[in-house]
């Protein structure tokens, strides 16, 4: 099967970029795009779609966006899509505080990947989602919330963890597992160009 473009992956952040590349190797024809997209409200998988529709007119083409949520299960889920702002203002030490007042520490990390074939495809969205506790920062502060997230089953934070270890097992790595599944059977598996 032959493809006419590659799939643009629209992003503002490296660290994002760093990882999708890692874990997805090189049998797929992506390339990416830094825009900042908005920060848009609601549902998260409603913002994946919308995000990646916006994606789609400004590329004019197949594009892959994902939107990345850190839930925490106290809080019914927030701060959830809302979690770059918190971060930006109270960095990670603010973000274990806000747990101060309950006893679960527990949540999540949610990877919403959505793929759209161009400005008049309807988006798919992938899920890829992680359990994990909230815990005080520990480890190096290069990638947003991965010193206060450890992971189910882990003794270190994603930030003390090797790179490859997290991508075994991040909210990430597991909703492109189902990206990459869907781009297989699209034909974009080490694809010839038309
Ligand atoms: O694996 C991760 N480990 C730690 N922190 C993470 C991770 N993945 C995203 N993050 C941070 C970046 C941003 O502060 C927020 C998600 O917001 P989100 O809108 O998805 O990311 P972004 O605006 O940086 O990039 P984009 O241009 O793709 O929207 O959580
Ligand atoms: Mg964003």
């Amino acid at each position: 099967m032959s493809i006419s473009k590659k799939i643009v992956f629209v992003t503002g952040n490296a660290k994002k970029l760093e990882e999708v590349l890692q874990i997805l190797g090189t049998s797929f024809p992506i390339e990416s795009k830094k825009v900042d997209l908005p920060e848009l409200q609601g549902d998260p998988i409603d913002i994946s779609i919308e995000k990646c529709k916006i994606a789609a007119r400004e590329v004019g083409g197949p594009v892959l966006v994902e939107d990345t949520c850190l839930c925490f299960n106290a809080m019914k889920g927030l701060p959830g899509p809302y979690v770059k702002w918190f971060l930006e203002k109270i960095e990670p030490e603010g973000l274990y505080k806000l747990l101060d007042g309950w006893e679960d520490k527990s949540g999540y990390a949610l990877c919403n990947f959505a793929f759209s074939e161009g400005p008049d495809s309807e988006p798919i969205v992938f899920v890829g989602k992680t359990d994990g506790t909230i815990v005080p920062p520990r480890g190096p502060r290069n990638f947003g919330w991965d010193p206060v997230f450890q992971p189910e089953g882990f003794q270190e934070t994603y930030a003390e963890m090797d790179k490859s270890i997290k991508n075994t097992i991040s909210h990430r790595t597991r909703s492109l597992q189902k990206v990459r599944e869907y781009l297989k059977s699209r034909g974009y598996e080490n694809c010839k160009f038309e």
